[in-house]
């Protein structure tokens, strides 16, 4: 579609296919809290599926639904949205946009940044822009490194050039001309400046190595740590949309492919482009024509170029992805190792493996041979190129016009400018793979936490306790699971919610800790909605014991003091004793110094549910939750757990979720929630006399201690 332009709005329609467009907004150029501010306000919009908006490139990048928007409401509602933002939220992110570099002009960087937006791929420079910024580095000095060795080694070649033409012919006459006439001396002069040319390039080379390398772990790094902390930025419900192989591939394989990139293709790209530039204008002085006639090949070459690209993005996604299917088979298998034995279904995984592995093997196979025949074709092209003009060179040499001097110069530049235009194949490798990591990371990086923080600081210290949901409905999806509950929890009670399985108990205590929000009603703390409260505030206050309490590959010590990290010794020794640990870390070689495994695997679970409540204990929230602590250990473990869990419960507000119905019967009330709502509330005693549900789980969950107890 051809592209138009409207100024009236401040948006330039760059480009458009169905459902996509692209805007330039001079605006947000060099303005990236404004492009965030504007991105930010438009990602949910009705109809706006996807949006980007660049201040590297000052463009708006739209993916819309075309049932809801046309393309002229999409610019509309973009142009209103951002009029929408408010002068004042405009001006300050204004402010502080043109404040970072200091006067508030473009920079010669962001220039840079802005040219290599659109003559490469946008999202791969934007990336590594906001990175740079980060990190406060540049890419000046690396390059500056670069220009110095590529300069050195476009003029070593030449040295030599010169020294044979001395050797050869009756020495150089400009040299000759200031002087030095004689063909010793004039090489002397070349000989020294050859070696000196070559000691300065070996150190420049070293420098350049070390520079670009430096650059590209500094912008890998920052890369990183953006990506860490937009990651806890995001709710739990947008996170549990991606496995966590995928999120450790955003670390292991996209930002690592990025570093490969920075560390590989702009160096050699630079290098290249240099060596074009500097040979092509010595052999343009010494003769123009083979200059021109090396050139010849070069349109074919670019072709040929252009068509491997098409063919080679293609390959490449299709590996990625393979590459991805298969290292999940394989991170779900080590993680799994228990259960695939258990099941002896290793034939079964094994083959699925090698069914995963034959797809790579071909795909692979198909693009290693693009880029073979590519390469073949390229250098053959390119033979021809040094081919042409040499043997003009020659018949140039024999009929006189061309000196000696210039014969030599120019054929040691010929295989300096076209061995530069090929070896491009690794350049492009890394940056098909750089920019496909470069559109999974934005696409990461895009995700709106749909969980916002509140306003209203609440001290731990001063935290009544007081809980209460009111009328409050959820579902994960369109499903509801909580249907209108309403539960009063007074300050330092112990409540229990009992009830069957997926009845919607952990719901409630996601949406406690705000993991989730409420769809309707609200949830209450000491009369503040949950929403109003600082997340942190919020979480600080809750303590939370569960079966899937996350333990650290580190020591029990360790674990425990995660709790609260400026504990004393004394303090984590007390909370341990109060979680009974001491009869397990007695029996442990190095005691509390223990080494504990990956999520605490080499422990029972009851003496990980252990550790789990001394950390809780050390943490000493107002609130605390117990959810199915006590189901899969013994009885003596959850004896030992439920004297802990009443030293805890003692002086704070207390949820106990549990399936054994003996863990709850102190509670100051029991509530059974049945599919989403609650059915029964009260005293264990008052409850065993209604004789509704909870009696009846009663009555069968003594039964079977009865029978458990007999054939034991
Ligand atoms: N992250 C999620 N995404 C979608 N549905 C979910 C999610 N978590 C839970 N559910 C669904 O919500 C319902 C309630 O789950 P919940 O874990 O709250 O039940 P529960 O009463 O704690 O069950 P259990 O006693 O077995 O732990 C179930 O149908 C479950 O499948």
């Amino acid at each position: 579609m051809a592209a138009f332009r409207s100024h009236s709005n401040g948006l330039i329609l760059r480009s458009a296919l169905p459902g996509r467009a692209r805007w330039d907004m001079p605006a947000l150029f060099r303005k990236p809290l404004l492009a965030e501010a504007l991105q930010d306000a438009l990602v949910g919009l009705p109809g706006f599926l996807r949006v980007r908006v660049a201040s590297v490139t000052g463009r708006v990048l739209v993916y819309y639904d075309q049932t809801q928007l046309t393309l002229t409401q999409a610019g509309t509602v973009i142009a209103d949205t951002f009029a929408g933002l408010g002068k004042n939220i405009v001006k300050t992110l204004l402010d502080r946009d043109t404040s970072a570099p200091g006067d508030g002009t473009v920079g010669p960087t962001t220039r840079i940044h802005q040219l290599l937006g659109r003559t490469f791929d946008a999202d791969l420079v934007e990336l590594i822009a906001a990175a740079e910024r980060e990190a406060e580095t540049t890419f000046y000095k690396p390059l500056a490194n670069s220009t110095g060795h590529t300069a050195l080694r476009v003029f070593n070649p030449l040295a030599i050039g010169l020294m044979m033409s001395v050797a050869l012919s009756g020495g150089f006459p400009p040299l000759a001309a200031l002087g030095l006439t004689s063909k010793y001396a004039q090489m002397a002069v070349f000989g020294g400046t050859f070696l000196l040319g070559k000691t300065l390039e070996s150190v420049l080379e070293d420098r350049k190595s070390s520079s670009w390398n430096d650059y590209a772990v500094m912008v890998e790094q920052a890369l990183r740590l953006k990506t860490f902390r937009h990651l806890h930025s995001l709710d739990m419900g947008t996170l549990s949309e991606h496995s966590s192989d995928q999120l450790m591939n955003f670390f292991h394989g996209d930002i690592a492919k990025i570093r490969g990139f920075l560390q590989y293709t702009p160096p050699t790209m630079w290098d290249k482009a240099l060596n074009i530039i500097a040979g092509g204008t010595i052999m343009m002085v010494v003769s123009p024509i083979a200059l021109l006639l090396a050139l010849i090949p070069l349109p074919l070459l670019v072709q040929l170029s252009k068509k491997h690209q098409a063919e080679a993005g293609e390959n490449f996604e299709k590996v990625a992805a393979e590459i991805e299917d298969l290292n999940r088979v394989l991170s779900a298998n080590m993680g799994g190792m228990a259960t695939v034995k258990s099941f002896a279904a290793e034939a079964r995984e094994i083959a699925s493996l090698q069914a995963l592995a034959q797809q790579l093997r071909e795909s692979e196979s198909v693009a290693a041979h693009e880029n073979s025949r590519f390469n073949a074709l390229s250098t053959y092209t390119l033979t021809m190129g040094i081919c042409m003009p040499l043997v003009y060179s020659c018949f140039a040499l024999m009929s006189g016009s061309m000196s000696m001097v210039g014969f030599l110069i120019q054929t040691s530049m010929i295989p300096v400018v076209l061995t530069s235009a090929t070896g491009l194949e690794q350049a492009n490798y890394q940056y098909q793979d750089a920019k496909y990591a470069a559109k999974r990371l934005h696409a990461l990086l895009a995700l709106q936490a749909k969980i916002h923080d509140g306003h209203r600081a609440l001290e731990a210290r001063g935290i009544g306790g007081e809980l209460v949901f009111e009328n409050v409905t959820f579902g994960y999806d369109d499903t509801p699971v909580l249907r209108d509950i309403s539960l009063t929890i007074p300050a330092n009670q112990t409540y229990a919610v009992v009830g069957t399985t997926g009845s919607g108990k952990s719901t409630l205590i996601k949406l406690l800790q705000r993991f989730y929000d409420v769809d309707g009603g609200r949830i209450t703390l000491d009369g503040v909605d949950l929403r109003e409260l600082h997340l942190k505030n919020l979480r600080e206050a809750v303590g939370l014991v569960s079966q899937d309490t996350y333990l650290f590959n580190a020591t029990i010590y360790e674990n425990v003091l995660y709790g609260r990290p400026d504990a004393t010794r004394e303090e984590v020794l007390a909370a341990c004793e109060a979680a009974e640990m001491a009869s397990f870390v007695a029996e442990e070689p190095l005691g509390y110094d223990t080494v504990i495994g990956e999520r605490g695997q080499r422990l029972s679970g009851g003496q990980r549910q252990r550790i789990s409540i001394a950390r809780t204990i050390l943490k000493n929230p107002p609130i605390f939750i117990l959810d199915e602590a006590t189901s899969a250990v013994d009885n003596k473990t959850e004896a030992a757990i439920q004297r802990s869990v009443n030293r805890i419960a003692a002086n704070r507000t207390t949820i106990i979720i549990a399936h054994r119905l003996s863990s709850v019967i102190h509670a100051d009330q029991i509530n059974v929630l049945e599919e989403g709502r609650f059915v029964e509330s009260g005293s264990h005693d008052a409850l065993l006399a209604r004789d509704g549900v909870y009696a009846h789980l009663w009555r069968l969950q003594t039964e079977a201690r009865q029978l458990e107890s007999e054939v034991g």
